[in-house]
């Protein structure tokens, strides 16, 4: 087809009818969901609108009916934001993060909950768990583990005093940048600021680019990002939306030393979160200090077939030598399976904590 002007006005002409079609479609999907509200609202006036559950399947379907040439993730992402201003129509869904703003934290938080939720930044982890305990908000987020660093202890900490369990997970490719500012003299920085765990996750590519300048620590990304503006000698490392929101300009891109370089993050919530078909859960469980412990516990999981997803050991606070396990399995608490290996996990331990059932993460 060649670009002739008719073609092209031919095309637009099409273009439009079919965004037309989409308007109107998008608009009586909007009608609809309002509906399922009111029917919610109706049979219980307390009643959550948000359903992780019934949101992963709707994405999950998308997935695979798209035949392209838009590429699946690409489509779940549109569908993920129609289906959060859908919502936002009833109630704009309020969500705590870790923050400052322009954290991957928050970047995580939209990508789960579309841009059409409110985010509200925290300066800790547990000041997320507390906002959401209080009920301020509807959700928090926060960061589990790093595929290259390993796990946030902090948060798996914070689950040992809380009540709050776990509706959702969400994983994020995490890119670096090398960023400056206007001030920057971009051949003589000699003091980059960043988070701990990016310094770790950039080690080599700072060891062979900038191997004498000085790395300094500081809270978040986000606040590396706007550290340096106004220091004429220093840049940052963080990612595109701190890079973004300090308008700060990328002199190195992706400069993180493995390239699936990625952060878990949990939605934390007070939902029994349902089936949605592909579940995973997490439990905590204290053993008591003996020999075989650990194959105690795992033990049960291997028989019925359970597949584990990631055993995390953490110092428990009660007692010198004893250790608490984070365990995460593929499967549902209301599985008839996954229900009798609990049974027998709560009988080998000295606690055992269900911290919840949630939608293995879609996007
Ligand atoms: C429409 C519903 O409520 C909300 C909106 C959804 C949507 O727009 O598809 C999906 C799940 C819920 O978060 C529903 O439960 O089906």
């Amino acid at each position: 087809m060649s670009d002739t002007p008719t073609n092209l006005d031919a095309l637009r002409e099409r273009i439009d009818s079919l965004d037309n079609d989409i308007l109107r479609l998008i608009s009586a999907r909007a009608e609809c969901a309002k509906q399922v509200a009111e029917v919610k609202t109706r049979s219980d006036p307390d009643s959550v609108f948000y359903r992780p559950e019934r949101e992963a399947q709707v994405l999950r379907r998308i997935m695979e009916l798209n035949t392209g040439p838009l590429d699946s993730e690409e489509m779940a992402r549109l569908f993920r934001e129609i289906m959060s201003a859908c919502l936002a129509l009833e109630q704009p869904i309020k969500v705590a993060y870790l923050g400052p703003e322009g954290t991957f934290t928050q970047q995580a938080a939209l990508k789960h909950f579309g841009e059409s939720a409110v985010s509200l930044p925290m300066a800790a982890i547990d000041e997320v768990f507390r906002e959401v305990e209080a009920g301020a908000v509807n959700y928090g987020v926060v960061p589990v583990e790093n595929s290259t660093e390993g796990v946030i202890s902090h948060t798996l900490d914070s689950f040992m005093d809380s009540s709050i369990r776990i509706c959702g997970e969400v994983v994020l490719r995490i890119h670096h940048h090398l960023l400056v500012s206007e001030a920057t003299l971009r051949d003589k920085v000699s003091r980059i600021y960043s988070h701990p765990q990016s310094f770790a996750q950039c080690r080599k590519w700072l060891d062979a680019h900038y191997p004498r300048a000085e790395r300094v620590p500081v809270s978040s990304n986000a606040e590396a990002a706007r550290m340096i503006k106004g220091e004429w000698h220093s840049a940052a490392i963080a990612g595109d939306m701190a890079a973004n929101l300090y308008e700060l300009e990328k002199i190195s891109e992706k400069i993180e030393d493995r390239p699936d370089n990625s952060t878990r993050f949990l939605i934390i919530g007070s939902q029994h979160v349902p089936m949605s078909g592909e579940d995973k859960t997490s439990v905590v469980v204290a053993m008591r200090n003996q020999p075989g412990a650990l194959h105690e516990l795992l033990e049960p999981f291997h028989r019925h077939h359970i597949d584990l997803t990631r055993l995390e050991t953490r110092p428990s606070r009660t007692g010198m030598w004893n250790y608490v396990f984070f365990i995460d399995f593929k499967g549902h608490v209301d599985e008839p399976r996954v229900a009798a290996v609990l049974e027998e996990v709560r009988l080998r331990a000295a606690e055992l904590k269900v911290l919840g059932s949630y939608p293995m993460g879609v996007l």
